[in-house]
């Protein structure tokens, strides 16, 4: 069988704050239909390479390609390709829920907008929530709203850092097997998380990072 495409390559890529350097000569390439879970302990660097992935921050050295377009956090192409839960904050406070949902969704050209937002507020259950802005949302019922902007848009690469965090166990348990069947259907994911049950059931690959001072 022929090999999936590669979606997303990271080649040398190092970053560092002053003298620390927090990641250097890291290279990864994640093809469709794979998952790559960052794991570590707390400030190992996944956020700083993810954030670096996804054109947020700027590495020191190393390119970094999505489908095969150098990184750009302004193209146009890689902001269609990329879809990201980086964390919850940045919603518009005076956007509700579903004004959210709907604008990502005609925004990206989604041909059935309205039943995409229905079907996604379902799965996130925040249909009782729908007309509330986000700053009347509990910390767990953002996070399901962060989740929902990924879910309701076009992608081929979906970069998350913790997506577990704040969810109940239930809501970590769907996570988990959105995200396995996200993958099975074709999508590269790039995750970091704290939470085993995550890492186990979606990661095809785990890479762990400042493994140096254990
Ligand atoms: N803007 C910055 N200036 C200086 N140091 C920074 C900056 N951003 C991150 N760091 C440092 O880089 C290191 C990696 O941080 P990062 O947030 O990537 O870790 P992490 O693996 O995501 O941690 P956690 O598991 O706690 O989320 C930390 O030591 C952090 O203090």
């Amino acid at each position: 069988m022929a090999k999936r495409s590669v979606v997303l390559k990271a080649s040398g890529l190092k970053r560092a704050f002053g003298p620390v350097t927090i990641f250097e000569k890291f290279s990864l390439e994640v093809r469709a239909g794979e998952a790559v879970a960052l794991t570590g302990r707390n400030g190992a660097g996944k956020s700083t390479l993810l954030r670096c992935l996804i054109g947020a921050d700027r590495p020191d050295e190393g390119t970094i390609e999505v489908c095969g377009n150098p990184m750009s956090e302004t193209s146009a192409q890689i902001r269609r390709d990329v879809a990201t839960v980086i964390d919850d904050l940045d919603f518009f406070p005076d956007l509700s829920v579903v004004e959210h949902l709907d604008l990502l969704a005609r925004a990206h050209g989604i041909a059935e907008p309205d039943e995409a937002v229905d079907e996604v507020l379902e799965e996130v259950q925040l249909i009782p929530q729908s007309g509330q802005l986000p700053g009347t949302l509990s910390s767990g019922q953002r996070r399901r709203l962060a989740l929902a902007t990924a879910f309701v848009r076009p992608r081929r690469l979906l970069v998350l850092d913790e997506p577990e965090q704040r969810l109940d166990v239930e809501g970590v348990n769907w996570l988990a097997q959105r995200l396995k069947s996200e993958r099975e259907k074709g999508l590269a994911i790039v995750f970091a998380s704290h939470e085993p049950s995550l890492v186990q059931t979606v990661a095809t690959r785990e890479v762990k990072l400042g493994a140096s001072r254990e």
